[in-house]
C-alpha cells in the first residue's frame, strides 16, 4: 500500500483502489465543527461528490455517524447513502431499503426527563434529543464539563445496565449497549455491495474508534482527521476540507480510469 503526500499541510492518505468500501464519518470528518449542531454548514458540492463516490465505489460507500439517518437524508439531499444512525444503533444497508432501528432503549423518556431538568443548572448545555440516544453538548461551555459528566453520570447509573456513556469531543452520547460504529461496519461488510471489499473507515472522533478497529479486523485501513491522537490510524488528514479534497481527487482518478477502459 503506497502512502501518499501531497502539497505541504496536507496529510497522508493511501493511495485509492477500485475495490474499497468506504465508511465515511460526519461531523468533524465531512463537515465543519460548529457551536451547535444545527448550526453547521453543508458545503455546496458535498452531496454531488457523494453520489460520485457511491458510483466509484459501486454503492459502497455508507456513511456512519452518531446523526440520525433522516438528519443525513435531509441535509445531504438529493445524495442518499447507506447509513448506520446514531453510533449503530439505526442502520440501513440498502440505500433504498428502509432504516432499521436496532434498540429501542426503554430507559430514554425518563433519562430524557431528568437531565432536561438536571441540566438547568448549567446554562449553555445543549440536551440533543435523537429518538435513540441522547447527546448532551458543553461544546459552548467547556469549563462545565467535570460537573456535567458526573451529573450524566449520577442520572445514567441509576438507569441499569444496558445504557452505555461515550465521551466525543464536548459530547456525552448516551445510547443503549453493545451498538457501535464498528458493529454497523460488520454488518454492512456482510452485505452485498460491501463484501469482499477492502474497507476504509475515516473519523475525526474517540467514537469512531470502533470503527477503525471493525475495518482493521477485516484487513481494511483506518484514516484519522484533525489531531486527536490514535494508535489505529493508518494516515492522517488535517481537517474536512482535507477531506474533501482528497475524495474529490479519488472521484477524478476513478473518472479517468473509466473513461480509458
Ligand atoms: O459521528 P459524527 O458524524 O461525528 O457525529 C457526532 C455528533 O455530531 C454532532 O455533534 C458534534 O457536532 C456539532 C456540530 O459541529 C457540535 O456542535 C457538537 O459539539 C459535536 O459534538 C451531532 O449533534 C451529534 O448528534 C453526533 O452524535
Ligand atoms: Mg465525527
Amino acid at each position: 500500500m503506497s502512502r501518499v503526500r501531497t502539497a505541504p499541510g496536507y496529510g497522508t492518505h493511501p493511495t485509492p483502489r477500485s475495490d474499497w468500501a468506504l465508511f465515511l464519518d460526519i461531523d468533524g470528518t465531512l463537515i465543519e465543527h460548529a457551536d451547535h449542531p444545527e448550526g453547521i454548514t453543508i458545503p455546496e458540492n458535498l452531496p454531488t461528490l457523494l453520489m460520485q463516490l457511491q458510483t466509484s465505489f459501486a454503492g459502497a460507500v455508507a456513511l456512519v455517524s452518531g446523526r440520525t439517518v433522516e438528519w443525513m437524508d435531509r441535509r445531504f439531499a438529493p445524495a442518499r447513502l447507506a447509513a448506520a444512525g446514531q453510533h449503530g444503533a439505526e442502520l440501513r444497508l440498502d440505500p433504498n431499503g428502509k432504516t432499521v432501528p436496532l434498540a429501542i432503549p426503554s430507559w430514554r423518556q425518563r433519562l430524557e426527563q431528568e437531565l432536561e431538568a438536571a441540566l438547568q443548572a448549567w446554562p449553555g448545555v445543549y440536551l440533543e434529543h435523537k429518538p435513540l440516544s441522547l447527546a448532551v453538548h458543553y461544546r459552548a461551555v467547556p469549563q462545565f464539563e467535570a460537573e456535567v459528566k458526573a451529573t450524566i453520570a449520577v442520572i445514567t447509573n441509576r438507569l441499569g445496565s444496558d445504557v452505555e456513556l461515550l465521551a466525543g469531543r464536548f459530547v456525552v452520547e448516551i445510547r443503549q449497549i453493545g451498538l457501535t460504529k464498528g458493529t454497523a461496519v460488520k454488518r454492512f461488510l456482510e452485505t452485498s455491495p460491501f463484501a469482499g471489499r477492502l474497507p476504509v473507515f475515516v473519523g475525526d472522533d474517540v467514537t469512531d474508534e470502533d470503527g477503525f478497529g471493525a475495518v482493521k479486523a477485516a484487513g481494511g485501513l483506518a484514516v484519522a482527521v484533525g489531531p486527536r491522537p490514535t494508535d489505529q490510524a493508518d494516515f492522517r488528514l488535517g481537517d474536512p476540507g482535507e477531506v474533501r479534497f482528497w475524495l474529490a481527487s479519488v472521484v477524478a482518478e476513478s473518472m479517468k480510469a473509466e473513461a480509458a477502459r
